[in-house]
């Protein structure tokens, strides 16, 4: 069985480093953000800085996220960006730490899997170390990969899923199965605070235009009049969350008193059919709608149950899919130059 959230350690937090106390003059809350000039990550990053009392230092490699991303905040003096690769030990003091860093899509985090594999193992090693040190809260973005190609559904927190260990998305799902195996870990044994969010697909504005997921794909190619590619059968489900909803969970998951993990997404389930017809009826209805070969592994459906996420957290979605795709719409033709006509 899953934990049903709540705190499963007697010991004592770590002890908070004295050198957290240098902060920048007004801030109270210093942010780790790993991942941060990503797709959820920067989005993140926007909502913490919104906040006076918060510094924010975000730790990226820019394997898929972007400078860019963060531009408005370069600069700030509440704001610090460092390259770095969560593989390697990192030493700063920071109140609380947001682990994202780890490529999401299923191209790049299969381009090279040894490297997603030690992002996970090792990365989320090294930030749990660092939380530990200095006494920091950390959260993890886990996913809905971690119930794999699901027997139960929708799937709820303590389903222990159903994960091929030597596939070609296992670098992924084991990846995150094992980071969060070290999350609970460390709380038992060290008394480290944690917080695992399940995260369900997630879209909006800033994702990769070549990230290679069903909803940037689907938009590019409705844009470019180019046909949709629906991988096979096209009966397979996926549950969209827009990512303000996203962050808004992720917040509420860090601040509140429970460990999770909890599911964080939308429950509104569609096939990848239906979500061609979608794209082609907000945004394109010329255009046309292509099968192809899928990849090994796919899971069939995917639908989160969110009871815990609305009980522990108050917390549920309000963006609809219909009503998300033409913000993402928007943000994509501004960055390809291609405006609606
Ligand atoms: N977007 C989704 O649908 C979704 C669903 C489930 C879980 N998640 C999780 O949420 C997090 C963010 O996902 P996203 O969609 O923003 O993806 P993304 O690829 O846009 O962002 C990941 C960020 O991590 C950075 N990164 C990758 N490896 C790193 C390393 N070794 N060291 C430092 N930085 C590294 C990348 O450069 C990028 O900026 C990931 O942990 C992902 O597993 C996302
Ligand atoms: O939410 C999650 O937990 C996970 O979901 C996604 O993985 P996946 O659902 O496979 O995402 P996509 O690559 O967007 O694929 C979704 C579905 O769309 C289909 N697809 C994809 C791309 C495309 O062009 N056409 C198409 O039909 C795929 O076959 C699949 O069935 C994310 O990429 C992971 O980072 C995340 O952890």
């Amino acid at each position: 069985m899953a934990t049903n959230g709540e705190r499963t350690c007697t010991k004592p937090l770590p002890s908070p480093s004295p050198l957290r106390n240098a902060k920048f003059f007004g801030a109270n809350m210093r942010i780790l953000v790993t991942g941060g000039a990503g797709f959820i990550g920067s989005h993140l990053v926007d909502r913490l800085m919104e906040n006076e009392k918060n510094e924010v230092i975000v730790a990226d490699n820019y394997f898929t996220g972007s400078k860019d991303n963060l531009k408005k905040w370069i600069g700030h003096p509440r704001f610090e960006l460092i390259r770095h690769d969560v593989t390697e030990p990192l030493l700063v003091e920071v109140d609380q730490i947001f682990h994202l860093a780890c490529p999401a899509s299923p191209i790049f985090y299969k381009h090279n899997p040894i490297k997603t594999m030690k992002t996970n193992m090792i990365g989320t090693m090294n930030m749990l170390g660092l939380a530990k040190r200095v006494g920091a809260r950390i959260l993890l973005t886990s996913t809905s990969e971690v119930y794999g190609d699901p027997l139960i559904h929708p799937q709820v927190e303590s389903y222990w899923g159903n994960v091929n260990p030597n596939g070609v998305r296992s670098c992924y799902d084991e990846g995150k199965r094992v980071a969060e195996t070290l999350m609970f870990d460390y709380h038992r044994q060290h008394g480290v605070e944690i917080r695992i969010a399940r995260v369900f697909n997630t879209y909006g504005p800033r994702m990769n235009i070549d990230d290679g997921r069903v909803v940037s794909n689907f938009i590019a190619q409705a844009i470019w009049h180019e046909p949709l590619t629906v991988q096979s059968p096209g009966t397979q489900t996926r549950s969209f969350c827009y990512v303000s909803d996203m962050v808004d969970g992720l917040i509420r998951l860090m601040q509140g008193d429970n460990t999770g993990p909890i599911n964080i997404g939308n429950p509104g389930e569609f096939t990848m059919l239906q979500l061609a017809e979608n794209v082609k009826e907000v945004i394109n209805p010329k255009v046309e709608i292509k099968m192809v070969e899928n990849t090994p592994d796919d899971p069939r459906q995917r639908k989160p149950d969110i009871s815990k996420a609305k009980e522990l957290l108050g917390w549920e979605p309000k963006v609809k899919l219909r009503d998300g795709l033409p913000l993402m719409e928007e943000d994509f033709r501004t960055r390809l130059g291609v405006p609606r006509n």
